[in-house]
């Protein structure tokens, strides 16, 4: 965008002298190098950018030399070479032929002497820096190491002989036009305040969303709102929005008081945090806060601060925001803020990631750990969106390389990544909460322990659902039922009533989508959140191995996903035999793992109805011809299988079929013979074992930690059979 109006610019610009309007070099190859001394070096290196602690943020720049700056002998000289290319092109003023002009950057060139460059320098325009002896270099890098601000620079020293060239310019003229290049006053602050912004996200969905509203140009921050926490579209960094939608005014009032407050503090001189507080309390009242509410949050705060209470997390008129300035005053620095984690095991993330941003803000840029900074593409996008977002006039500005893109972010191999176009400008962990929030409830196996869970840390996500099928039921008690049908059915039950429940309805756990979701981008988490299983362990089946062991049948998808889910959670909720190495359920008959027999005393009764409908349907599709009467339950977790065998041939008549669920694990079959094949029980899938499958070739799980496709977590088989009970062959040798 500045390019194409360059030309233009120049022709109004460039008076004509001696020179004529052609002999411009359009020269970007041109070096601009800047003098510093040593402290006015390290100073660079802090803020990142030069210089921004003087009222006049300009810098004048040798062209192609050097300028001879009085440095004083106890000083180190060093000379920054800034790369114009990596600058705006905008115009600058020009000591060319004895007189200061106007000129754009891009036609700066050897007939230039000097320029000045309309506001500060960012450190990401340095090619490399430059000092006289290696002794010199030596002590700069010592002094980058001696810093907890500071880290060496990414540039190279290089140690070499220049000149430095006395100016023979003018005073140049002052420049009405900077504001475009003046950041703001705070922008030392609001830099800090977004650079902790970045470095505490917490790595779950929503909260990611709203940090690249939050650095976004245009939005104006909605999933905060949505998530309650509106101050979120309203950060220190973004100047406010005029049509000031707020939908919790309280909140953000509150939130401007403490942001104007929080950001004058000059923190090296000195922090008093009950007169921080009662600034923020005068402003707040101010702004319009009601007094009552503010009043018992202020001295709850003075409390605290003053040793007489204790920390609670939940605070009844500010919230989340309340309890975040509690802990930034605290502990102002972001280094001390950082370690509420360990003291306040069940701090929720907004509290946490609202009070780091804060202390960012109380800290400022230049003080900031290069920890907490994040990487260089990171900080060089992250100063020049914030100079954007400051001000309209800052946003005009194209500097190369950077963009006026959406910031979005991606998961990526445990990593998340945050990225401005085709550019990473800051990566996170990911962690099990944003796994956890990630996952797909809709898979059995994670939903099933989503439930586990739910169960230990937050139970409110969990309902009970009654089934019952085919019922009339006395209403035992004084209370009124009714169903609405208006919309979705409601059974509307006033007063207390009480129903005598047949044994067969069942009560299974279900667990609420959304509560659990809004439990991990809310709640504090006290103890480490189990990892949700993989779900990698379901692959298609090649077909090839099929038809290689006769009498094997192989149907994928036997069992729909609800079912799956269904009989899973049915399966759960009944107790398990665990007098094995792997758990098991026994329907219908026992069977006797060591006498390797069924006999009459080991009749359980009918199957449960679960097991029946499957049963029925084996028969009905022809894979079996009597409806079967046992099925054990086997549930391997990694690490377990069952050794080679044939299934008992005396017990058992017919073909037997196992169904496998929630993960899909190989099963080795053996010929006669020795020789191998390996089949995927996908999940979901019966595989039935007929004929010679049944009789002559053995089958096994190995007992290993991963399939072919990734870790194992837990696979459940239903294994359905039809009990031989006067059969009196005799035994197999190594049947089961
Ligand atoms: O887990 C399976 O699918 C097979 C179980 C099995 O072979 C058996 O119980 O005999
Ligand atoms: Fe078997």
């Amino acid at each position: 965008m500045p390019n194409s109006n360059k030309q233009i610019d120049l022709a109004i610009t460039i008076p004509q002298n001696g020179m004529g309007t052609n002999t411009t070099t359009h020269n970007h190859q041109v070096k601009l190098a800047l003098t510093l001394d040593h402290r006015e070096w390290l100073g660079f290196l802090a803020d990142e950018w030069w210089p921004l602690n003087s009222p006049d943020k300009s810098s004048r720049l040798g062209v192609g030399t050097p300028r001879d700056i009085a440095v004083s002998e106890d000083k180190i000289t060093v000379v920054a070479w800034i790369d114009s290319a990596r600058l705006p092109q905008v115009e600058v003023l020009s000591w060319r032929a004895n007189q200061w002009l106007r000129v754009s950057l891009a036609d700066v060139g050897e007939i230039d002497e000097e320029v000045v460059w309309p506001g500060p320098l960012p450190l990401f325009a340095v090619s490399s820096f430059s000092v006289v002896n290696q002794l010199d270099k030596a002590r700069l890098l010592a002094m980058s190491r001696g810093f907890s601000n500071i880290s060496a620079p990414t540039q190279p020293i290089h140690v070499e002989r220049y000149s430095l060239k006395v100016s023979t310019a003018q005073q140049p003229p002052d420049q009405k036009d900077q504001t475009a290049f003046t950041p703001s006053q705070d922008w030392n602050s609001d830099r800090g305040a977004a650079a902790m912004a970045v470095w505490a996200v917490p790595a779950v969905a929503p909260w990611l969303d709203v940090l690249c509203e939050s650095l976004d140009l245009s939005t104006e921050g909605f999933t905060a709102n949505r998530l309650g926490a509106a101050w979120w579209s309203e950060p220190p960094w973004r100047s406010r929005p005029s049509n000031g939608r707020d939908v919790d005014a309280h909140n953000i009032t509150f939130w401007r008081a403490t942001v104007d407050v929080l950001r004058a503090v000059r923190m090296r001189e000195a922090w008093r945090p009950l007169q921080v507080l009662d600034e923020i309390r005068e402003r707040a009242l101010s702004n319009g806060i009601t007094r009552s509410s503010l009043e018992e949050l202020v001295s709850e705060t003075r409390e605290l601060l003053n040793d007489e209470r204790t920390v609670r997390l939940d605070q009844r008129h500010f919230g989340a925001l309340g309890a975040a300035l509690q802990l930034v005053l605290l502990r102002p620095t972001p280094e001390r803020f950082i370690t509420w984690t360990h003291e306040l095991r069940a701090l929720p993330p907004v509290i946490w990631w609202t009070g780091a941003m804060l202390s960012g803000l109380v800290q400022g840029y230049r003080d900031l750990e290069p920890r907490f900074r994040g990487m260089t593409e990171g900080r060089s996008l992250l100063a020049i969106r914030t100079l954007q977002l400051s001000n309209i006039e800052t946003a005009r500005i194209g500097w190369p390389g950077a963009s006026t893109a959406k910031p979005k972010w991606s998961r990526e191999a445990g990593k998340v990544r945050l990225y401005w176009d085709d550019k990473n400008w800051a990566e996170r962990s990911e962690n099990s909460r944003g796994r956890w929030f990630a996952a797909n409830l809709e898979q059995p196996d994670i939903r099933r322990a989503a439930i586990d869970v739910a169960q230990h840390f937050s139970p409110t996500c969990l309902r009970q659902r009654l089934r019952l099928k085919d019922q009339q039921l006395a209403i035992l008690g004084a209370g009124v039922v009714q169903v609405e049908t208006k919309g979705a059915p409601l059974l509307v039950i006033n007063g207390a009533i009480e129903l005598n429940l047949p044994v067969e309805a069942s009560i299974t756990t279900e667990i609420d989508d959304d509560s659990f979701r809004q439990w991990l981008i809310h709640e504090g988490i006290v103890e480490r959140l189990p990892e949700p299983p993989l779900v990698g362990s379901t692959r298609k089946l090649d077909a090839g191995h099929r038809d290689t062991v006769p009498g094997l049948v192989f149907v994928p998808d036997f069992i729909s996903a609800i079912e799956e889910r269904e009989i899973l959670a049915t399966i759960d909720a009944a107790p398990w035999r665990d007098d094995m190495k792997r758990r098991v359920q026994h329907y219908g008959w026992a069977y006797n793992y060591k006498a390797k027999k069924v006999e009459p005393k080991d009749r359980l009764g009918p199957l449960p109805e679960w097991a029946e409908q499957i049963g029925a349907r084996l028969v009905e599709k022809g894979f079996v011809e009597e409806l079967p009467d046992q099925v054990i339950v086997n549930e391997y977790v990694v690490g377990q299988g069952i050794s080679k065998h044939v299934d008992c041939p005396s017990c058992f008549r017919g073909a037997i079929v196992t169904i496998s669920l929630s993960e899909s694990w190989e099963m080795f079959f053996w010929s006669p013979e020795g020789r191998k094949t390996v089949l995927t029980l996908d999940r979901r899938s019966a595989t039935i074992i007929g004929g010679d499958a049944r009789e002559k070739w053995k089958h096994e799980i190995p007992k290993r930690l991963n399939e072919p496709w990734g870790p194992r977590g837990r696979r459940v088989s239903l294994t359905f059979r039809k009990v031989d009970i006067h059969s009196h062959k005799a035994r197999h040798p190594s049947s089961r």
